[in-house]
């Protein structure tokens, strides 16, 4: 049986989006940039590539190594100009019709488009245009993108995606190819990344800079929220096509979705998380012998924490970095095992000690919980727990997979109750002001939020057109994955 694990409570992590446009290797370079941004996808993955005269698609479900590496794939996938998409399903189920990139024939010819985010009115929108005449083949929420625009009234393609894009609510970085055109798009308020780099005189479009290092291209710049770029033999054009807005670019990122290693808008991840951290050690202190990180996603936070306090750091538990999302659970006595599958403590560095456990946020809590367990039963004298964001209270509706708000445990807990929930001698939250200044701000502007907080703020950017409404939009075919 392939089974969900344990793991399966937490926020997921996203999506990824990858295109470069004219290059002898694209197709190569594109599963290189796909693997490097597995973190944020790690469901199903695809690339799109066009030769001049046509377009040809590999999409899979699984990681992009196990499906993108051999010779025969990429040597499907002809032609100089490319886009991809690592995959974690926030809409429509992981089906295989589902995978990105998408594609459709239009009247002007081909068109593929990969999208990070998720739509917030796509049931609504779907729901009017099967009325118009419009025939579904997926049930994600990027489709109905692509059938806007093939029903605009503009002519050029640029403006039939701009027109297609005023009708959408909610969040996206998208990437498209056509036949003569890489283009990319951030919503309005900026809520996901995309950044354009350069490899050879080829421009790049992805989501992260780590893409770009493993490639070995140059960082560009930053696509700017509400920017449309588009990039034709003759260079890239800018495009301003939505009116401005302050941006809203998802907080999230910083604490656990972007790798620590990648520059997201002029931020290095890895020093905000230590920064993050160290704001930590200053709100909620901790009168102990040791800071342990609960690894991998709470090390930079535990690390800038130990600076800031001149607590020692060490790592206490120990990651198996085998275990992935999802694998073949044979019994339900292995799947209990929960946490042990993928975490152990390190025993002699706990006995007798007080320690602190760093994590990036507590969703559930149940992983907490049996951390807090497992180290005690090391031998831990006290445990403490310091959280590296403020307690998550909201739903995701903009491109994370996350719990219900009734299966967060912050959204009906006080901190003292959670504390006694997961078994631990003392808990601290970062607070949101906290979070800010960690990212170069004096706090939180209540009037004109800098970031997308509403996971921890309830105060979500957009309208939630589907869930205002409750836009049934069952799903008629279930297909095997
Ligand atoms: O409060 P809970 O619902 O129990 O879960 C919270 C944990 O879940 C996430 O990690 P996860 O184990 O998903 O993966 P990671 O290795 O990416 O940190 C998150 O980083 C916390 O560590
Ligand atoms: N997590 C994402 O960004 C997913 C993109 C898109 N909403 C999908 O479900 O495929
Ligand atoms: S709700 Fe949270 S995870 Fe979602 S975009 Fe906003 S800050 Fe990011
Ligand atoms: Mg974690």
């Amino acid at each position: 049986m392939v089974a969900t694990t344990a793991y399966d409570d937490h926020f997921h992590d996203e999506c990824g989006v990858f295109g470069v446009f004219g290059h002898s290797d694209a197709a190569a370079l594109t599963a290189l940039g796909l693997h490097a941004l597995q973190h944020r996808g790690q469901e199903a993955a695809g690339i799109v590539s066009f030769d001049g005269l046509q377009f040809f698609s590999e999409r899979h479900i699984g990681l992009v190594g196990d499906r993108f590496s051999k010779p025969d794939v990429l040597g499907r996938l002809k032609g100089d100009r490319t886009i991809g998409h690592v995959r974690y399903s926030t809409a429509g189920g992981a089906g295989l019709r589902n995978v990105q990139p998408l594609f459709a024939e239009f009247a002007g010819g081909g068109f593929a488009v990969a999208h990070n985010g998720n739509l917030t009115n796509a049931h609504k929108l779907q729901i009017k245009l099967r009325q118009g005449g419009s025939i579904f083949q997926s049930t994600s929420d990027t489709e109905p993108i692509i059938h806007l625009i093939a029903t605009s009234q503009e002519k050029k393609i640029v403006a039939r995606l701009t027109d297609a894009l005023s009708q959408v609510e909610g969040a996206y970085s998208l990437i498209a190819l056509t036949e003569k055109k890489l283009i990319g798009v951030r919503d309005p308020l900026g809520v996901r990344p995309l950044v354009l780099g350069m490899i050879d005189g080829a421009p790049v479009l992805t989501s992260e800079t780590c893409a770009l290092d493993i490639i070995g291209a140059d960082f560009v710049r930053d696509i700017e929220p509400g920017e449309m770029v588009v990039i034709t033999e003759d260079g890239v054009e800018s495009y301003r096509p939505f009116d401005p807005k302050p941006s809203r670019f998802c907080v999230f990122e910083y604490v656990y979705f972007a790798r620590p290693d990648s520059m997201v808008e002029g931020r290095n991840v890895y020093a905000v998380r230590k920064q993050i951290g160290a704001e930590l050690s200053r709100e909620a202190p901790a009168d102990v012998d040791l800071v342990i990180p609960v690894p991998d996603s709470g090390t930079p936070a535990a690390i800038g924490f130990a600076e800031a306090s001149g607590i020692p750091f060490d790592l206490g538990i120990v990651r198996n970095h085998y275990v992935g999302r999802t694998f073949i659970e044979p019994t339900d006595a292995i799947r209990h095992m929960g946490v042990k599958l993928k975490l152990n403590p390190n025993r002699l560095l706990l006995e007798g000690k007080r320690v602190v456990l760093v994590d990036d946020s507590i969703v559930r809590g149940t992983t907490s919980k049996k951390i807090v367990q497992m180290v005690r039963e090391a031998g831990a004298r006290e445990v403490h727990m310091r959280v590296a964001s403020p307690p998550t209270r909201d739903a995701c509706y903009y491109g994370v997979d996350t719990p219900e708000r009734d299966q967060l445990i912050a959204s009906s807990q006080t901190i003292e109750e959670i504390g006694s929930a997961i078994g631990v001698d003392s808990l601290g939250f970062l607070t949101i002001d906290g979070l800010y200044r960690a990212l170069g701000e004096a706090g939180r502007n209540r009037d004109v939020p800098q970031f997308c907080d509403a996971c921890f703020t309830g105060d979500y950017p957009t309208p939630l057109t589907d869930r205002t409404e409750k836009t049934d939009n069952r799903l008629r075919l279930v297909e095997a994955d």
